[in-house]
């Protein structure tokens, strides 16, 4: 997926603005609070419907307005696609593609898969497991597009079990629930499973160039012990009554990353952490390729900013090796360190942002 163009509106400081990428490298270059990561921002917006640095979309909106809008052109499967987004201050959202209403979000990610690698992922081994969950189903998703039916109607059973089991008076009254929800958790599971089966190898590839010192690997917890969750749930009932929610869902599931047979965040520095998520994202980038599904955009923020020199050149060399039609944006201080990257594009595009205005720069110059 390629994203050719797109037009900001009342979006955090940005003037309004629109901008024509390269199909293979975006650099967008300024000094600190200029409005870089605000543009990348808006890039995933396109592909998610929401930002990867708050919930809260009304921060999105220019501090003077009631309304952002977004209008991107997309090169889904070789066919033009236009796609606007609109958010309000009341959390309203209208979206539009080719002229349609769009209602569903997962229309939207089925159609834009886009990935981004910012300084706030670099916590992601040490913050909890719902970072980690949201990057694993993400990844499961662009393989495998029925998973998300199947998502939905598991949590949505398991929003209904939770408020049976405060007026239940035994087991018996959860039993139809948990007769729908066992094998839809199942599946659920084995999606995830055999996306971290294919993910690991790759993984292991990537983390080796960049962390050769420590020997890592995935592993996956379903969000349960054992192979029987109906046994488990019966088993379970009075607990969860007590609670009041059920203990042992898809919703407690994790991504373990692991050096040999201890968990890496407890093990490793803050910079080998930040070069294990760098790896994981990698390789859900060659994933994608190897499979041959759409290629997600890769946005990456700040690269200047949490690597050191080394592996800061590790990574450009990586993404040096790109196939053609792989679209990469890359937001930095400080060009120098990007030139070699440069020189491998011919039809690289630069911008230069100051203030929240955006110019086009040739990458001759
Ligand atoms: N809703 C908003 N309305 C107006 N301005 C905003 C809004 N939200 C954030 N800003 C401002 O936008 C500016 C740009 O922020 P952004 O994070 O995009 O900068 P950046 O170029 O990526 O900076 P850095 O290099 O420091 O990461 C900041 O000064 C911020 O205070």
């Amino acid at each position: 997926m390629q994203i050719q163009s797109l037009s900001i509106q009342n979006f955090r400081n940005l003037q309004p603005l629109r901008l024509h990428f390269s199909p293979q490298l975006n650099i967008i270059y300024g000094d600190n609070a200029a409005g870089k990561t605000s543009i990348l921002e808006s890039l995933f917006i396109l592909g998610h419907g929401r930002s990867f640095r708050t919930s809260r979309h009304s921060k999105l909106i220019h501090h003077e307005q009631d309304s952002f809008t977004l209008y991107g052109e997309l090169n889904a499967y070789n066919v033009l696609h236009r796609l606007g987004i609109q958010r309000f201050r009341n959390n309203d959202v209208k979206m539009r593609l080719d002229q349609e209403p769009l209602t569903k979000l997962s229309d939207l990610v089925a159609l834009a898969p886009i990935q981004v690698l910012a300084p706030e992922h670099y916590e992601l081994l040490t913050k909890g497991p719902s970072g980690r969950r949201k990057l694993l189903d993400w990844g499961v998703f662009h393989v495998e597009h029925s998973f998300l039916k199947r998502w939905q109607s598991c949590h949505r059973l398991i929003l209904q079990r939770n408020k049976l089991l405060k007026t239940s008076r035994n087991y018996q009254e959860l039993s139809v629930w948990d007769q729908q929800l066992v094998p839809l958790s199942e599946q659920v599971s084995h999606y995830r499973q055999q996306y971290i089966d294919l993910l690991t190898p790759l993984f292991k590839q990537i983390a080796g160039k960049f962390l050769p010192e420590v020997k890592l690997s995935l592993a996956f917890y379903q969000g349960w012990q054992g192979n029987d969750l109906a046994a488990l749930l019966k088993e379970q009932y009075n607990k969860d009554k007590r609670l009041g929610y059920t203990q042992s869902t898809i919703q407690k599931a994790d991504i373990k990353i692991m050096s040999g047979k201890k968990l890496a965040a407890d093990y490793l520095s803050r910079g080998q952490q930040k070069l294990v998520t760098t790896a994981l994202k990698l390789a859900q980038l060659s994933l994608a390729q190897q499979r041959g599904q759409q290629y997600p955009v890769f946005l990456l923020d700040d690269i200047g900013a949490e690597l050191d020199e080394k592996h800061q050149r590790m990574l450009l060399d990586f993404l040096a090796q790109q196939p053609e039609n792989q679209q990469i944006f890359i937001t930095c201080v400080h060009l120098d360190p990007l030139k070699s990257l440069l020189n491998r594009y011919n039809n690289a595009k630069l911008f230069h942002v100051e203030h929240g205005a955006v110019t086009a720069i040739e990458a001759s110059k």
